[in-house]
């Protein structure tokens, strides 16, 4: 094995109430860096206007992108909507299509939306002790619907990779939206176009 893709045994501190760790940074996504996400994009420029806020941010680790080593860190998503839609993340898929990852819920309440190039989807609930997997193949994304924080430490092959692209181009099926008080999963009408 090559001096670089030695890792060590290590350890990490997460608070448990606020996900963050004091050991590293975070990289972080403000309302401006979520251009083309969100449906109504009027409404969030609107609002980047007024403040360019953070809607989430998470721990990247540095780990060698080699199969047989896996990244973990937590998320996490702030409270907030662009016009009906909640805060989210950008979601992906991984670019090695076929590999998983598993959330665990820390804080907070929402939902893993997640869907295949098939066209299988599915919004699985996010409450504190819930731990979700994500199959390959599976774009998957964190929506926060509550008025907290949404929490969640997560696990992954550490070469699996980000693919943005097929969502930033054809989005994603289905909108999580709140209509009168109600959280709301709804078709994406501009999917695909
Ligand atoms: O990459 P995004 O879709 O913006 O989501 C942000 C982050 O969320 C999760 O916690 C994933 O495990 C990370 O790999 C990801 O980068
Ligand atoms: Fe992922």
């Amino acid at each position: 094995m090559s001096q670089e893709l030695t890792v060590k045994p290590f350890s990490m501190y997460f608070d448990l109430i606020s996900g963050m760790s004091n050991e590293r940074s975070t990289t972080k996504r403000h309302l401006s860096n979520m251009r083309g996400m969100f449906s109504n994009g009027e409404a969030l420029e609107a609002m980047i206007e007024k403040e360019n806020s953070l809607m989430y941010e998470f721990f990247e680790l540095e780990m060698p992108e080699k199969d047989g080593h896996l990244l973990f860190g937590t998320s996490i998503v702030y409270p907030g909507k662009v016009g009906n839609e909640y805060f989210m993340t950008k979601g992906h898929f991984h670019t090695i299509l076929d590999t998983a990852e598993v959330y665990y819920c820390l804080g907070g309440k929402g939902y893993m939306l997640m869907e295949n190039p098939e066209g299988d989807w599915i919004a699985e609930e996010m409450t504190p002790g819930k731990a979700v997997y994500v199959p390959g193949r599976y774009a998957h994304r964190s929506i926060n619907v509550g008025d907290e924080p949404m929490i969640t430490f997560f696990v992954f092959r550490a070469d699996a990779g980000h693919d943005y692209g097929t969502i930033e181009t054809k989005g994603y099926r289905k909108l999580i939206v709140e209509n009168e008080g109600k959280v709301e999963i709804v078709d994406n009408p501009k999917w695909g176009v």
